[in-house]
């Protein structure tokens, strides 16, 4: 039986061969996504350099003297790879647990392929049976926002003490009834104040590699 850890180190292992030689990469936050950062130390010297998800990650790759890239000096990034709270078969998810989702959802917006790495026990039938979704928003707009998500059937909680690297505030919403996943990331993101919700529906990932006990499972759709 492996340990959660050594699955996630499995998957960055694998990830590795979706990077291509003299590119740009975005790089996730997160246990699993630190993982990657320090098997992508390893082959530093291949790519131009990585666009971070998050000061921490930002901070992770310059620990290893990875080059770290500002967006909006690169085109198209080649891959994203980053972690997940939940996956389903179809490849959506929730992620935002260490209040990353905003810059993550940017950055997996702006690569071309986007390879979801994570344990076994992330894969879900439906999203949300298992954890909250988190979601950011401005700080004057808190509980306006908190209202009209109650409204949605779900019971947000303030993640009280914790500032994202945009200066904004997490929501982390218990009881929603996500099964219909396109539709609830555009009404949550239609409610003013939100800034963004951590479901992945609109750009599910690409790839998603699985850590288990026999070996690394790839889904695609
Ligand atoms: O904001 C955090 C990110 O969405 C992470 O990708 C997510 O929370 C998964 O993190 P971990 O790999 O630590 O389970």
């Amino acid at each position: 039986m492996l340990t959660a850890e050594e699955k996630k180190q499995q998957v960055a292992k694998a990830a590795l061969e979706y990077v291509e030689p003299n590119t740009v990469i975005g790089v996730g936050t997160g246990s699993t996504a630190n993982c990657f950062i320090d098997e992508l130390a390893k082959m530093k010297s291949q790519i131009e350099g990585a666009v971070a998800s998050s000061q921490a990650t930002a901070d992770r790759l310059k620990s290893h003297g990875i080059p770290v890239l500002n967006l909006n000096g690169v085109g198209e990034l080649s891959i994203y790879v980053d972690g997940a709270d939940e996956a389903t078969h179809l490849l959506q998810l929730i992620k935002g647990g260490g209040g990353a989702l905003t810059r993550e959802k940017i950055v997996a917006a702006a690569s071309a392929k986007f390879i979801c790495i994570a344990d076994e026990s992330k894969l879900v039938n439906q999203l949300g049976q298992k954890f909250y979704l988190p979601v950011e928003v401005i700080p004057m707009a808190r509980s306006y926002v908190a209202r009209q998500l109650v409204k949605l059937g779900g019971n947000p909680m303030w993640r009280e003490g914790f500032t994202t690297d945009n200066g904004n505030m997490i929501l982390d919403v218990y009881n929603l009834n996500i099964s219909e996943p396109l539709k609830l990331e555009t009404a949550i993101n239609s409610i003013v104040g939100v800034v963004e919700n951590g479901l992945f529906a609109h750009r599910p990932a690409d790839v998603l590699l699985l850590g288990t006990d026999n070996g690394v499972k790839k889904l695609v759709v």
